[in-house]
């Protein structure tokens, strides 16, 4: 799948996902009242609402990036119905023929990690039949608990040709309580980077390893270094616009053939017709604001690295 994301990434020029990150606030009215009217203000109501909200994201942008990055707490505070909003929204997203990231932060001891790594990227064996459950193509993972934890993950992305996305220099405010900590003369971040070119060294694709990291845009010296670190592992960058990171600062999270790197935004894009510049789309015309504005963050990014050749 990392040959997948790398090859979309060149055709479209766009090393660009967009986060469906669905807060019911995020939702114009009118979806709202449709979904109401049919299932009551309801958790299904609520699931269904952000389920048409994502289809028509969706369908508006889909031609113009190579992946989704759904984020699993936005489907699962509206419970059972929400996972099932977020089950239908990497279906969806699939028949779009977009590689879909799932935001679920997961990891555990080892079992642990074997059964939401079957969950998400793998099967589950159920009496004679192997079935699939949410299936996406790739997961961000947790390493806090060490190799055990993340080795069931990587165990299953290379017999399903998956790919993970493990957390290294998050792009929180409080991200450096722990992960700047220096240990024996480095900061924890570079050692869980170095560990995550260890675990993705023998997870090759043509020229990346499918086993890759999170590292935050928020933080670009960090990025710098960390993309020396784990030279060829591919590094999901959030942090762009709503929470401050600009296109200049991204440049270093690339290698020199232009790939490496994919930026997530979420708000930015799905909510973008309730901020300015695209407040003049209206929430009637919600999916066109989007396409707008993944349209402009293309162009940044895009200006960003020719600027800096
Ligand atoms: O793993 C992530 O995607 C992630 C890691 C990180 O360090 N920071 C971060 O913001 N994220 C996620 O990226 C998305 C950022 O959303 P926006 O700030 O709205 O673009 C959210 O889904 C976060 O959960």
């Amino acid at each position: 799948m990392i040959n997948v994301l790398c090859e979309k990434i060149k055709k479209l020029n766009a090393p660009i996902v967009v986060g469906l990150d669905p807060m019911l606030s995020y939702v114009p009215e009118h979806v709202v009242k449709k979904s109401f009217e049919a299932y009551g203000e309801t958790l299904e109501g609520a699931a269904d609402a952000i389920w048409q909200f994502n289809k028509e994201i969706v369908d508006s942008v889909y031609d113009l990036i190579p992946a989704v990055k759904p984020q699993v707490a936005m489907y699962e505070q509206f419970g059972v119905e929400g996972m099932k909003a977020y089950k239908k929204t990497v279906d969806y997203c699939h028949e779009k023929g977009l590689v879909v990231i799932g935001d679920v932060k997961r990891g555990d001891i080892g079992s642990t990690s074997a059964a939401y790594a079957v969950g998400h990227l793998g099967k589950v064996q159920v009496g004679s039949r192997t079935l699939s459950a949410f299936n996406e193509d790739f997961a961000t993972v947790n390493p806090y608990l060490g190799t055990d934890g993340i080795k069931p993950f990587v165990d299953v992305c290379r017999e399903e040709k998956k790919g993970l996305f493990i957390l290294v220099k998050t792009s929180n405010p409080s991200s450096g309580e722990f992960q700047d900590r220096i240990i024996d003369g480095r900061p924890l971040y570079e050692w869980v980077g170095e560990k995550v070119a260890e675990w993705g060294a023998d997870c090759m694709g043509d020229s990346y390893s499918y086993i890759g990291a999170v590292v935050g845009a928020t933080y670009p010296e960090m990025g710098k270094v960390l993309r020396k670190v784990m030279p060829k592992s591919f590094i999901l960058v959030p942090g762009y616009g709503a929470q401050g990171g600009k296109a200049s600062d991204l440049v270093h999270y690339f290698n020199e053939d232009g790939l490496g790197a994919i930026v997530n935004s979420s708000r930015g894009i799905i909510a973008a017709y309730k901020k300015e510049p695209y407040a003049k789309f209206g929430p009637e015309h919600f999916g066109e604001a989007s396409r707008q504005a993944v349209l402009d963050m293309i162009a940044d990014i895009d200006g960003a690295l020719q600027a800096a050749k």
